[in-house]
């Protein structure tokens, strides 16, 4: 697992080992990570040339003294100073004892011609957008062959967010002390993050504010069958979706249940002759949900339609007590009417993309796991927000934030293969967060080997969750 911890409780851990460490031994541990790392992505210090962008706070801090790191391997080491007068002063001595030239003027910092760019403008103390010197730097560095490596958290990125208020900078590597960030790794902060290192500063942190599930993780909660199993013990997931006219979201939601967890489908709607088609593994009805035969979960809305009779199928399966999913058409309903989840005692996971979000009326800023959480917390549900990063949210302030994934899934159809594979999780009784949280994570891994094989549709996605689940089992 990994944790997420915000801006403040990384503060308050560091500021517990600051008290019994002499000054500056805590940063120079950060530098020293940074600069290792800087010189295996370079593969060498010799001769490198590095640029380092430094703002007024310790994030310039770390820059100088992992600058003076580099200097003393060989590195040609250039400071460029966007707010002399506050320069970090240790860190400053340090660079100039090592070599490194120091310089106010963008036009003479080399930005042109540097292997190696490293952003200390702002770390966790951030605010705001860039200011327009550090923007002029960046987006030279940006124009120019360096690589682009973040000190902390890419400037301009809220640490806590991933908020990006104005220009920031578009890191290929993020380089970060003591926790992971929850802004690297959600809204448009994970686009300005690259790839994240963990430089581990032996912080005592509390419980993180949001996780991120491995592989393997996601594998514990996917058991194999074993030999007392039947069909009906792993998990028996009814589906309510799709239409006669169309069939399709019925078809890729009851595919992608079975693909998950192959012990037995129900789907009970009018797409009955498109899924029995597809997928002679399910046993059907064109009836309502009730006449589909005991299930252990439901899936209700992709493709259902928003008619009085879509609306009695919603009222019905949440009148029950199994755990229900609600997606697409259905939320569009259940937006006019959320009394029908308040206080159910079975767990609701809703999984609406933006515009579905905010038909329940609530805000979707900058902060999508604050307003996953407020959402959840509002109707006592699970709720599976979907997007670049999806974030889960338990009533209970539990998060989750996926990390796996491709953008090419954003493609009809993909919707509906989530919600079969969290629906087939549901039912085998996880608990709702887990579930959404693996069924997002699963689905992220089938739609990345969808992708290795080029443009995917989202029937692709069904067909590799198989070859997804055998991934998070054996890392291959
Ligand atoms: N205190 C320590 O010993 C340690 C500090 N660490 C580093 O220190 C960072 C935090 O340092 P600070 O709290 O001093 O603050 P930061 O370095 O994050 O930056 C805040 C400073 O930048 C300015 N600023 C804020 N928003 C700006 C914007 N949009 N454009 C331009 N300038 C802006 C502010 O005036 C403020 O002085 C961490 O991210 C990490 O990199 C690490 O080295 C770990 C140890
Ligand atoms: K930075």
């Amino acid at each position: 697992m990994t944790g997420l911890h915000t801006a403040d409780q990384v503060r308050a851990a560091e500021a517990a080992v600051l008290a019994r460490t002499r000054e500056g031994a805590l940063m120079q541990r950060a530098a020293t990570g940074l600069a290792t790392v800087c010189l295996r992505l370079a593969g060498r210090g010799a001769g490198l040339r590095v640029v380092l962008l430094v703002g007024a706070g310790g994030n310039g801090g770390d820059a100088l003294w992992a600058g003076s790191f580099l200097a003393r391997r060989g590195a040609a080491v250039t400071a460029l100073l966007l707010d002399p007068d506050r320069a970090h002063p240790a860190g400053l001595a340090g660079l100039r004892r090592a070599g490194g030239r120091v310089v106010r003027d963008v036009a003479a910092a080399g930005l042109d011609r540097a292997d190696l760019v490293l952003d200390g403008i702002t770390g966790i103390s951030g605010r705001g957008g860039l200011r327009p010197a550090a923007a002029d730097a960046v987006s030279r560095a940006v124009a120019g062959p360096g690589l682009l490596v973040a000190v902390d958290v890419p400037s301009g990125v809220d640490a806590d967010t991933g908020a990006v208020a104005g220009e920031a900078f578009p890191a290929q590597h993020t380089v970060t002390f003591g926790a992971v960030k929850p802004g690297l790794v959600v809204g448009r902060g994970r686009g300005y993050a690259g790839r994240v290192h963990l430089v581990d500063l032996g912080l005592d942190l509390p419980a993180p504010s949001a996780r991120q599930l491995t592989d393997a993780e996601v594998a514990d909660l996917l058991p194999d069958p074993g030999s007392g199993d039947d069909k009906y013990s792993q998990g028996v997931v009814g589906v309510h979706a799709g239409s006669a006219t169309y069939p399709g979201a019925a078809v890729l939601c009851t595919g992608a249940a079975l693909r998950t967890r192959p012990g037995l489908v129900r789907y009970a709607g009018s797409a009955v002759d498109g899924v029995r088609a597809a997928w002679p593994e399910a046993i059907v009805t064109d009836g309502r949900p009730a006449d589909a035969g005991r299930v252990q979960a439901w899936v209700v809305g992709p493709g259902a339609g928003t008619d009085d009779e879509a609306q009695a199928a919603l009222a019905e399966v949440l009148a029950t007590d199994l755990p229900v999913l609600v997606d697409a058409d259905a939320l569009t309903l259940l937006a006019r009417s959320p009394e029908l989840v308040r206080g159910r005692a079975a767990a609701t996971v809703l999984t609406p993309h933006d515009r579905e979000f905010t038909r329940f009326g609530w805000d979707l800023g900058a902060d999508r796991i604050g307003a996953t959480r407020a959402a959840a917390a509002d109707l006592g549900v699970t709720v599976l927000l979907k997007g670049d990063a999806t974030v889960v949210a338990d009533a209970d302030g539990t998060t989750f934030v996926n990390g796996t994934g491709t953008p090419w899934l954003a493609t009809a159809g993909t919707g509906d293969v989530l919600s079969g594979v969290v629906g087939a999780l549901l039912a085998t009784g996880l608990p709702a967060v887990e579930a959404a949280a693996a069924g997002a994570h699963l689905h992220g891994r089938a739609g990345q080997l969808a992708a290795a094989a080029g443009p995917l549709i989202a029937s692709d996605v069904v067909a590799q969750l198989p070859a997804a689940v055998h991934l998070l089992r054996t890392g291959a």
